[in-house]
C-alpha cells in the first residue's frame, strides 16, 4: 500500500496523490488553518480590492514544499471571485507562452506561477511591465522586419509561488504588493487538519490519534494527510477502523517514523553529520555526496524543518549537528556541546 519511496517527502508525488489532495484542499480562507499572519493579512486586502472592485496587488507565497502554497493561491482566486489560471516557471519557455496566459485573462483575474524562481530570463522581462502598467511590450518578427508590439492587459493579479525566495531577482520580488511567508505548523493545527481529512475521508478518529499523527508530521499538512491515509488502512486491518493514539502509534512505528516524525532520509543526514563529520561544519556538497542526495532536496526538503526544530544548524563554515540531535540518537556529547556557553 506504500506509494511512495519517501513516506514524509514533502512533495506530492504522484498523479494519484494529488488528485487525494485536491480532495482535501480547504477552498475558503476560513477552512484554511493557522498561518494567522498570512491569512489576517490577505483578509484585509481581499476585502478591500473586493470593496473597490480592483484587482487584488501582486503575491508572492514563499515557503517549503506541503505547507499550502497552491491551496491558498485558489483560495484568493475564490475570495476574490474571480477565475484563476496556473501555469509555472520552467513550463514558461518563451515570451510568447506567456503573453498567451495574459492575454486571455479577464479584468482582475488571477494569474498563478508556481517555481517562480525558474522563469526563463526573457520571460521575466516581458512579465515586469505586465505587473507593473498592465502591459506587454512584445517583439514581432525577426532582423531588420522585426518591430515591438505594445499591448494593453485587463488588470491582473500575479500569484507566485516559491520554495525558494531567495533565488528570486530583486526587480522581481519588488513588484509583488503582497509578500506572505507560510511557515510550519504547530502540532495543534495539523491535528485540526487531520481531524477535518478524517472528517472527509470518514475515517474513524478519536482526538489522540490525530495528535498522535499530527505531532509526527514534520510541521506539514501534505504530510499530515499522507500519514492519515497509511494510519487509515492500517487501523482497517488491524482494529476495527478506530484510529486510537495507539494505533496510530503502532502504524507510523511500522512506517519507520519516529517520535519527532523523523523518516530513514533525516536520521540518515543527522547521523551522517554526527559519524561522518565529526558533528560538523561539513559543507552542503560533501553532506550530498554522504548521504547520496541532490543538495537541492537538502536545502528545500531536508533541512529547513531540521534547522526550525533546533536538531542542525546552518553556519557559514557548514551543517552543525546540534545538542538536540546527539540527545535524539542518545549518541554521547562531543566536548564542544557539553559546556553551557559553546560559542561556534
Ligand atoms: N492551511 C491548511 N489547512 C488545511 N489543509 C491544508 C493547509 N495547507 C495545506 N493543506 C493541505 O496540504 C496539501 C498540500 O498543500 P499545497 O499543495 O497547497 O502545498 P504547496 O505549498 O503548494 O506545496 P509545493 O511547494 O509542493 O507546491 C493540500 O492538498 C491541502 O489539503
Ligand atoms: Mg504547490
Amino acid at each position: 500500500m506504500i506509494e511512495t519511496d519517501r513516506l514524509i517527502a514533502p512533495d506530492a508525488e504522484s498523479p494519484r496523490e494529488e488528485a487525494l489532495e485536491r480532495a482535501l484542499r480547504p477552498k475558503l480562507l476560513d477552512e484554511y488553518v493557522g498561518q494567522e499572519k498570512a491569512r489576517s493579512q490577505l483578509e484585509i486586502f481581499i476585502n478591500a480590492a473586493r470593496g473597490r472592485s480592483e484587482a487584488l496587488d501582486h503575491v508572492l507565497l514563499f515557503g517549503p514544499p506541503g505547507l499550502g502554497k497552491t491551496t491558498l493561491a485558489h483560495i484568493i482566486a475564490k475570495e476574490m471571485g474571480v477565475n484563476m489560471r496556473q501555469t509555472s516557471g520552467p513550463v514558461l519557455e518563451r515570451a510568447g507562452d506567456l503573453a498567451a496566459l495574459l492575454t486571455n485573462l479577464e479584468p482582475n483575474d488571477v494569474l498563478f506561477i508556481d517555481e517562480i524562481h525558474r522563469l526563463s530570463p526573457v520571460v521575466e522581462e516581458i512579465l515586469y511591465p505586465a505587473m507593473e502598467d498592465y502591459r506587454l511590450d512584445i517583439m514581432i518578427g525577426e532582423g531588420p522586419a522585426a518591430r515591438s508590439v505594445r499591448l494593453d492587459l485587463p488588470p491582473f493579479t500575479l500569484i507566485g509561488a516559491t520554495t525558494r525566495a531567495g533565488m528570486l531577482t530583486n526587480p522581481l520580488r519588488d513588484r509583488f504588493g503582497i509578500v506572505s511567508r507560510l511557515e510550519f505548523y504547530t502540532s495543534e493545527e495539523l491535528a485540526r487538519i487531520v481531524h477535518r481529512s478524517a472528517g472527509l475521508l470518514e475515517v474513524e478518529m478519536a482526538d489522540t490519534g490525530s495528535l498522535e499523527i499530527a505531532r509526527r508530521s514534520r510541521g506539514t499538512p501534505r504530510i499530515a494527510n499522507r500519514l492519515l491515509r497509511r494510519v487509515r488502512d492500517y487501523a482497517q486491518v488491524k482494529a476495527n477502523g478506530i484510529v486510537s493514539s495507539e494505533i496510530a502509534d503502532a502504524a507510523l512505528k511500522m512506517l519507520d517514523v519516529d517520535k519527532l516524525g523523523f523518516d530513514v532520509m533525516d536520521r540518515k543526514l543527522l547521523l551522517a553529520v554526527i559519524e561522518k563529520f565529526g558533528g560538523g561544519p561539513v559543507g552542503l556538497d560533501n553532506l550530498a555526496a554522504a548521504i547520496g542526495e541532490e543538495r537541492d532536496t537538502i536545502e528545500d526538503v531536508l533541512e529547513p524543518y531540521l534547522i526550525q526544530q533546533g536538531y542542525l544548524m546552518r553556519t557559514p563554515r557548514g551543517r552543525i549537528a546540534t545538542l538536540q540531535a546527539y540527545q535524539h540518537f542518545e549518541l554521547p556529547m562531543p566536548k564542544h556541546l557539553s559546556g553551557e556557553t559553546w560559542q561556534e
